[in-house]
């Protein structure tokens, strides 16, 4: 097993840290009945999460279905305001979460967010849940024009935190999470229980599996 002495840890949000997927299945299918389209199961919702909100909206819209752009960009607005009355509302925090955040503080690290999720669902879903203390630095999906796997958010939130990518440790889910971590040159740790666009997650190249989050510590040098 590779061990790091990160001084920063950065997590991505849904599927890492937390389990969002009843939420924005819940956004999604309000938004879809509002629009009078098929509803999509919580199994197929699962799959579009990972490349932000107008990835999973454009996917709940033209998979096995037809629909225009201006359709797409009038169901994102459609979707927003839905996710906005349920965002929080049935997430909860994973196994370990809590107990990690709390060991990697007392070892006086850094701590960051890095998600696809846009910035206006982002800091409310923190403060619902309790979390955002813990965090240094959240860099969201529309903070910067690019979303990962683009290495840039990793980037920024390097610059944020004042750490050079290799003193950091990303901690992710999917393969955005991965080639972000890889490109940026960031050692990354991929949890086996969050939302990996229905690709297995032993099969995304990086650099160790948890299969939970307390497990980030066996991979952390204590000090
Ligand atoms: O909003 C998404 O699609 C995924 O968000 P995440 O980057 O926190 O997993
Ligand atoms: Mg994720």
């Amino acid at each position: 097993m590779s061990h790091y002495a990160p001084h920063a840890v950065l997590f991505d949000l849904d599927g890492t840290l937390l389990d969002t997927i009843g939420d924005l299945a819940e956004g999604a299918n309000r938004m879809l009945a509002e629009l009078d389209r098929p509803l999509r199961s919580q199994e197929e919702i699962h799959s579009f999460v990972g490349k932000g909100i107008p990835n999973l909206v454009a996917r709940c819209m033209t998979e096995n279905a037809r629909a225009t752009a201006a359709e797409i960009d009038h169901a994102v607005a459609v979707f927003r305001r839905h996710y906005a009355e349920v965002n929080g509302q049935s997430t909860r925090i994973y196994p370990g979460v809590l107990e990690t955040l709390e060991a990697l503080r007392g070892q006086g690290r850094k701590l960051a967010v890095v998600t696809n999720k846009a910035e206006a669902f982002t800091l409310p879903l923190l403060q619902r849940m309790k979390i955002d203390d813990y965090f240094d630095v959240v860099v969201s999906g529309d903070t910067l024009t690019v979303k990962k796997p683009d290495p840039a958010v990793l980037h920024h939130a390097c610059t944020l935190l004042d750490i050079s990518p290799c003193e950091g440790l990303m901690i992710g889910d999917s393969a955005n999470d991965a080639l972000a971590a890889r490109g940026a040159g960031m050692p990354v740790l991929l949890v086996s229980y969050g939302y990996s666009e229905g690709v297995p997650v032993d099969t995304i190249e990086c650099d160790g599996l948890l299969s939970t989050a307390i497990e980030v510590l066996d991979h952390i040098i204590p000090r």
